[in-house]
């Protein structure tokens, strides 16, 4: 069902499958085919932040799931405590190497069009922070849990970045322009009560019941003739996709030229720098 654009890409191949279960250094997933649903765990510790590696193993993780016949929906959650992402990893930003940062930028690309576009039905289960890749992540999800007590947003300009418009149209899409266009501005990060009440999540329930809340939505989406819930899907999101996957190259360009700013990269720094202060005191 993901558009044939999707298909060209061949994904690097780092997950190992055992029957039932997946595993990379990073993700742990396990295929329940009786009722046809997947559980994603990401572990890249501290924060699940997402370089290079970790973001082809997540395209290429959902891509082997669509390959399965016996698998629907896919849960996504993570194995780190208190953290479902980070987002970017700042150090693929950081003083990089400028052909990694090409292949980073595109690698962040393939990995959210295969995720927003996937025929299978995707929860978030978002059982910690969730700042800007990591709301990336959630949002392109088809539905969204959330504990208590944790962030969620597009927090970029915070970092002196700016979200690029793929980022800002799935925001949109899921919270409308109004909100989106403060959201971006202020770098908001949603406290979870905040976030349903703006439709950011769809629901909130305590971290001890949000996997058995995931597993009873999925199975109202399995449930639901496959085909017609992946082209409804597709409706909604293929004008999306399409915009990003007819600029990939000036995109990626756009983001080198943007993050090799002298600028930019003091910015980084600074927030950095922060980071680590924040955790001394
Ligand atoms: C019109 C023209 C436009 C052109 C635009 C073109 C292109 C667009 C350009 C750029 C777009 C970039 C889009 C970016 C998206 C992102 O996702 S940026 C990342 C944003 N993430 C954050 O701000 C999160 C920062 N982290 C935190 O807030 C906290 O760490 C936490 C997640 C809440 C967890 O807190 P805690 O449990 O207390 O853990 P620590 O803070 O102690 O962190 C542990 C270690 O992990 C390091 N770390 C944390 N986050 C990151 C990260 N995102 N990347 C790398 N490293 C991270 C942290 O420094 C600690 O490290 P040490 O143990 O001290 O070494």
């Amino acid at each position: 069902m993901a558009s044939s654009i999707l298909r060209r890409f061949i994904p690097r191949k780092t997950t190992w499958m055992y029957g039932q279960r997946m595993m990379s250094s990073t993700i742990d997933v396990s295929v329940d085919e009786q009722t046809g649903i997947a559980l994603m765990k990401m572990k890249r510790k501290p924060v699940n932040s997402l370089n290079l590696e970790f973001l082809q193993d997540i395209r290429n993780t959902i891509v082997t799931l669509e390959q399965n016949k016996k698998c629907k929906g896919l849960i996504l959650t993570s194995d780190v405590p208190k953290i479902f992402s980070a987002g970017i990893d700042i150090l693929e930003m950081y003083q990089p190497n400028e052909e990694r940062l090409h292949n980073f930028w595109r690698a962040l690309q393939d990995m959210w069009l295969q995720l927003y576009m996937t025929p299978l039905a995707t929860i978030a289960a978002i059982n910690g922070h969730s700042p800007a890749g990591g709301c990336l992540i959630s949002i392109s999800c088809d539905y969204r849990i959330m504990a208590p007590n944790y962030t969620i947003g597009l927090n970029e300009t915070l970092l002196g970045i700016v979200a690029p418009f793929w980022f800002k149209d799935a925001m949109c899409n899921t919270v409308g322009y109004r909100e989106t266009e403060i959201a971006l501005a202020l770098g908001k990060l949603y406290s979870t009560d905040e976030a349903l009440q703006k439709g950011l999540v769809d629901e909130v329930v305590t971290s001890e019941q949000i996997m058995e809340a995931a597993q009873r939505k999925m199975l109202e989406y399995v449930k639901i003739p496959n085909m017609a819930r992946a082209m409804s899907k597709q409706l909604m999101r293929q004008e999306t996709a399409d915009k990003l996957c007819s600029t990939q190259d000036s995109d990626v360009q756009n983001f080198v030229n943007f993050c090799l700013q002298d600028k930019v990269q003091q910015s980084l720094g600074f927030y950095l720098e922060q980071l680590k202060k924040r955790k001394s005191k």
